[in-house]
């Protein structure tokens, strides 16, 4: 299933048109799908001036060959329509189709109107609204809300919704079930837009594909998941599966170091190395014997490295000028695949240019806050687009963490279906960055590794929030090796 932000359904339409497309024939498509989709004998199609509304148009004259009872309302003058709109609009008159006019003094008379039907279509706005409907419009939602007995269909958004959050504006539409257009809308992501869009019923337009080429999200879940994970082989041994460093923990940071190794380790990695400060060594030894350790030392050399297969380096480094100068040494001297995480995020904002002339896989894994500092923007950006583009300025793998966390490329992009709000708690990135570092040792291509890692650790999140209330990093490695296995044996390709 493919996703879309606001920016990105427009370039989709973009791509379409470019393709030879005319805007009137995209509209006749959209309004193919919606049919399939419409019961009843009696409609309003209430229509704005843009191509939702033209949607909505469009929809009613196949309904009125159907002869079907259609009344049409419109709340503009003609020369605001868009041309589809407007295209449509006369068609209807031509038709002689009951089209009628509301204004604010007579749009009263509008619930009497619709009060008589079975089916309401919202085809006011959809995501072209950019802000809460103005004018008129918010008295129609009003109107079209105040009704009980009918089922309200909402065309692509239902109008008022916002399309990349999910969130209302002033004014929403509550609708019985949307029929959203080419692709699951980014906001419908927030569980709590389902108040206000119902049933989600996503239709695919009969015409050529152009998502990908329009930067339009896949939805990462099971059945594409599952079968990512390879099984491990007869003969391997220790060397199979990768040996990765671990540039982590601080006397004040230890326990990230530790969890990120710990992840590591059992996520499958063949040696798991940390090279940190005596105090996280010393603890490791207790927390997870099974992964070695070297002392960090001041000035990091290309020949430390020269036996390891991936490098992390993060989780607990602290912000110190040693840490500083660690990460512009890895950046430097090294040439291995390279996950950064937390506080080495952080450092490296200042110095997004170490990230040039890199030619290696690069793992970057933000949260919000992170990625903020990495690259500033604004609460109202498209965060899919945003994402996107930073990944293909600077040529890294981008693990945006967050609901369906965001992993791109900037070329391909997937949200991963895995992971709940239990696992909100401290310490949850540093397993990720452990498992995600594990998976680049063991050879996945980075994209790969970023997207398995963040589905292992989501997944056995799931598993576990089924039966607790919190999620707690330390329980969630034990289990990591079940998880992996459930996935393992239910993956169909593996079991026959
Ligand atoms: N590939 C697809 O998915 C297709 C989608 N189509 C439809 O096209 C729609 C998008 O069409 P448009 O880009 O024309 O956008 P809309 O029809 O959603 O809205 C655009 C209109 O709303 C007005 N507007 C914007 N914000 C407003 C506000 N706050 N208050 C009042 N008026 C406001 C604009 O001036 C413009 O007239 C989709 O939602 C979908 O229904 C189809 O028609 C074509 C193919
Ligand atoms: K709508």
């Amino acid at each position: 299933m493919y996703i879309g932000s606001h920016t990105l359904m427009k370039r989709y339409d973009e791509c379409l048109l470019k393709h030879g497309y005319t805007i009137e024939q995209l509209v006749d498509k959209a309004s193919d799908c919606l049919l399939k989709h419409i019961h009843g004998e009696s409609f309003s199609i209430v229509c704005g001036p843009g191509n939702n509304g033209a949607d909505g148009l469009s929809l009613a004259i196949k309904l009125y060959q159907q002869k079907k009872n259609v009344q049409v309302f419109i709340f503009e003058n003609t020369n605001h329509l868009s041309k589809a709109n407007a295209y449509y609009l006369q068609k209807c008159y031509d038709l002689s189709l009951s089209v009628y006019l509301f204004q604010q003094d007579n749009l009263e008379e509008l619930v009497g109107y619709m009060t008589a039907c079975d089916t309401i279509v919202d085809a006011i706005f959809g995501f072209g609204l950019n802000s809460s409907p103005r004018g008129i419009y918010q008295s129609v939602i009003e109107s079209i809300n105040q009704l009980y007995d009918q089922e309200v269909i909402a065309v692509d958004i239902p109008t008022g919704l916002q399309c990349d959050s999910g969130k209302p504006y002033q004014s929403v539409i509550y609708a019985t079930s949307t029929i959203t257009l080419s692709a699951m809308k980014n906001g419908f992501l927030n569980p709590d837009s389902y108040f206000f869009t119902g049933k989600v019923i996503v239709e695919k337009l009969d015409v050529d594909d152009v998502s990908e080429e329009a930067g339009l999200y896949q939805m990462a879940d099971d059945k594409m998941m599952f079968p990512l994970l390879k099984e491990r082989i007869f003969d391997g041994y220790k060397g199979t599966y990768g040996h990765t460093c671990l540039i982590t923990g601080c006397i004040e940071y230890k326990g990230a170091a530790l969890l990120s190794a710990k992840g590591c380790v059992y996520s499958g990695s063949g040696i798991t190395t940390v090279m940190s400060d005596q105090e996280v060594i010393h603890a490791l030894t207790q927390f997870c014997p099974e992964a070695t350790a070297v002392l960090r030392p001041p000035i990091l050399q290309k020949e430390d490295f020269l036996r390891y297969d991936a490098i992390l380096i993060g989780c607990g480094l602290g912000q110190s000028l040693d840490s500083y100068r660690y990460v512009i040494d890895v950046l430097e001297k090294t040439k291995q695949p390279l996950v950064i995480d937390g506080d080495a995020l952080t450092i490296l904002s200042a110095h997004t240019d170490l990230l040039k002339h890199q030619n290696r896989d690069i793992i970057l894994t933000p949260h919000l806050g992170e990625f903020q500092r990495l690259c500033p923007f604004d609460s109202q950006d498209d965060m899919l687009l945003v994402a996107q583009d930073f990944a293909k300025e600077h040529h890294v793998v981008l693990v945006l963490k967050g609901p369906y966390t965001i992993v791109t490329n900037g070329q391909e992009s997937y949200r991963i279906r895995a992971g709940n709000k239990a696992m909100a708690t401290g310490g949850m990135g540093d397993v990720l960055a452990g498992i995600i570092t594990s998976l680049v040792g063991q050879g996945y291509p980075a994209l790969q590794a970023a997207m398995l890692g963040v589905f292992i650790h989501g997944y056995t999140g799931d598993l576990l929030a089924k039966e607790d209330y919190t999620v707690i990093p330390s329980k969630l490695i034990e289990f990591i090796p079940k998880a992996m296995n459930n996935m393992i044996k239910s993956n169909p390709e593996v079991t026959s």
